[in-house]
Parts: C-alpha cells; structure tokens; sequence
C-alpha cells in the first residue's frame, strides 16, 4: 500500500472506531476485508489508528473535525507532511480535500493539546500535582515494550541472548534485572521461540518493580488473578506456590497455558472454593486503566465519570473481599493501572477507616516519568 493509501485505510477504521466500534476491532476487521494489505501495511495503519486515538482532541483542532478525514488531516498538520501530496485522488489516496476542510483548523488551546477529557483533568491535575501536564503529553506517546525474563528458566542474561539470535534486541533496567527494555525487532517478540518456551513473558515495567516490592516469605493468594500476569510473575520467585483466584473463571483460562509454558507452579481456584488465609493477598483491581492509555487511547475517550464511581464502588467491595484471607501478620497488597485518586489514595484511605488493624508498608506511583505505564501500589500490613 502507498503511504496515502494507509491514511485512506485510517479514515475508514477511525471513522468506524468514532462510531462506537472498538479499536482493536475496527482494525481487525478491517484487516479481515483488505486481504492485499501485507503485514508491514498493517503494522503501519495500526500505527497510524492508534497514534491518532492517543492525540484525538489536538488533532480534530488541528485537522477541524472529528471525523477520520479531519483526524488525518490533523496529523498532516502536525508531522508537516503536506496534505495536498495526500488527498489527492489517486488509486486508493483520500478524495482531495474541499475548500471548507482547507478554511477550517487551528491551533489546539491548551485544555486541547492535552489530549484529556475535559471532564478529567481536574481529577488528573488533583492526582498528579505539578507533573499532571507532563504526564497528559506523556501519554500521548507510544509505550514502550518490556519483557520479564522468566528466573525460573533462566537468567535475564540467557534470555537475552536466546532473544538477540531471533534479531530482538533487548537491555536490562538498571534497578530490576530481570526487567528488559525491547530495543529493536519488538514485532517478533510473540512469534519468536524464547517466548514459546517460557524464557520471557511480555509485561511493563511498572508491574514489574510494584511485584518486586512484595514480601518474599510465605503462602500467596492472587485475588483478581485474570491472566495472570502478576500471578506468574510471583511464582517466578520460585519461592512459594501461588494461589490464583478470579470471581469470574474464564479470565483465568489463559492463565494454565502460561503457566506450563512459564514453568510456574500455580493453583487456580474456581469462584466460591477459595478458603484459609495467606501470608500474602494480592487485589489487582479491576480500574479505568487510565495508566495504560498509551496502548489503549480509544479507552481514554470512553471512560465516563459514572464508570469511576462504578469501579470504585467495585474496588473497594473487592478489597473487603480479599481482607477476609490475609492470615494475621500478613499483608494486603493493592493494585492497579490508574494513576487516579479515587481509585488509589482515596481507596487505600478509606479501606483503612473502615478496617481497623491494617497500617501502610509502601506506597508507590509508577508512572511514564519514573518507570513506564501508571501503575499504583499500596502494601499494607495487617497487625
Ligand atoms: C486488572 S484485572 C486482573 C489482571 C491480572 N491480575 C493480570 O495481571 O493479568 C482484574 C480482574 O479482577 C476480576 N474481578 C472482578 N471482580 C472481582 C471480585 N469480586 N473478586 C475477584 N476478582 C474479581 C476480573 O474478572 C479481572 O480478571
């Protein structure tokens, strides 16, 4: 596909993408009907969707609409590419554009060229203090790809090197070992066969050093275990099974593959059958996800103010939850992927009201500043 055929492709998904579909989906199908496109061209638009979600506000200011055509317009406006080589007709390039799309754009105002929810940004300035501003622009770039290598296959160091012969370059983070920056050759990373044994998993950063923060001692529970990242990240210690739990059992499904493949000892544990207590409870919450937007931007154009009150709500019923089995001495570890008050400070705050007996071990606020995604932890101990 040419270069102006991509951006015709990106109108269709954007469009569809701004009607309501989600975006993974709209890319999908629209990769299912467009059988000549190869997989560079998919790479490439997928690109170009996501980039456009991420700086959805700026770029319909830019571009003068919100449609697919003023989004793409918008990014020739920013990158400098001139629209008149874009919109020019030909084969399978956008129809040329009309003299009101040519009148129409300006520059974003400030609240714009943050590319949040206006609803949002007094709960984002709250959270996030003097950093808010950068963190907005921080998330309208693209994430970077980390890697956990998995100890109980190896070392980081073997991991690297079975990576590198597949053409994946990678670099440790200089505080977590284990931690591994993909370089170059990220598209091939789940295709590539250290992945398929087991040598590494794919997980951010943030995660990553939250779960190195946890006690090391003792008998494990991981509450809202899902697919298990934190799960398997855990048992990579190798120090202790872990007990995986999810109220709803089909999250868990991938969870037993990866743990051969991971060579992880987990016990997964259907809804209702989860007894005992545990040295370690580890709620991974269900949030907004408004750390990760990043690699889910359409998420933060979703997300309504009803749906945090909701999620919170949810939170803190789970947190009740997973108290029930923190054996006593033990510890209560609270996850998640939002970099928001009111699903962090303010539930941690309002937990420890409502239970006596539990005092605050660590608290830490990953973000693309210090580490990568947002990513929120709270350790707390019971006495
Ligand atoms: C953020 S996801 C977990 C991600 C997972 N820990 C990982 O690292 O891949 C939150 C999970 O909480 C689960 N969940 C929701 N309500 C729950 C509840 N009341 N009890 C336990 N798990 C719950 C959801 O099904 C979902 O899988």
């Amino acid at each position: 596909m040419t270069p102006a055929a991509r951006i015709a492709a990106a109108i269709t998904i954007l469009d569809r993408i701004l009607a309501g579909e989600p975006a993974e989906q709209a890319l999908l199908r629209w990769a299912r009907a467009g059988r000549f496109a190869g997989s560079s061209d998919r790479a490439a638009l997928r690109d170009l969707v996501f980039d456009s979600l991420r700086k959805l506000r700026s770029r319909a200011a830019l571009g003068g609409g919100m449609t697919g055509r003023s989004l793409m317009l918008g990014m020739c406006r920013e990158t400098g590419l001139d629209p008149a080589t874009v919109f020019t007709g030909e084969r399978y390039a956008p129809m040329p554009l009309a003299a009101d799309e040519t009148a129409i754009g300006a520059m974003p105002t400030a609240a714009e060229a943050l590319d949040l929810p206006d609803w949002l940004l007094p709960d984002w300035r709250q959270a996030l203090g003097p950093e808010a501003e950068k963190l907005a622009l921080a998330m309208r770039e693209r994430a970077p790809l980390w890697l956990r290598a998995n100890l109980l296959r190896g070392t980081p160091e073997q991991a690297m090197a079975a990576l590198a012969g597949e053409g994946i370059e990678t670099r440790q983070d200089a505080g977590l070992a284990s931690a591994l920056s993909v370089l170059s050759g990220a598209r091939r990373v789940a295709a590539s066969q250290a992945y398929r044994d087991g040598l590494v998993e794919l997980q951010d950063l943030s995660p990553q050093l939250a779960c190195s923060l946890l006690p090391e001692r003792g008998s494990l529970l991981d509450y809202c275990a899902g697919g298990g990242g934190k799960a398997l990240a855990l048992a990579a210690r190798g120090l202790f099974p872990v007990t995986a739990h999810d109220a709803d059992p089909g999250r868990m499904v991938d969870l037993r593959v990866r743990a051969v493949r991971a060579g992880a000892r987990i016990r997964i544990v259907e809804p209702g059958r989860l007894t005992g207590s545990f040295d370690l409870v580890v709620a991974d919450v269900p949030c907004s996800g408004s750390g990760t937007w990043r690699r889910t931007p359409d998420a933060k154009w979703r997300l309504r103010p009803a749906d945090l009150a909701r999620l919170a709500a949810l939170q803190a019923r789970i947190l009740d939850e997973a108290a029930e089995f923190v054996a006593p001495k033990g510890a209560l570890a609270y996850m998640t992927c939002s970099l928001l008050r009111a699903e962090n400070q303010d539930q941690i705050a309002k937990f420890t009201q409502r239970r006596a007996g539990y005092e605050l071990v660590e608290e830490r606020m990953f973000t693309p500043l210090n580490a990568s995604d947002g990513f929120y932890l709270c350790l707390m101990r019971r006495h």
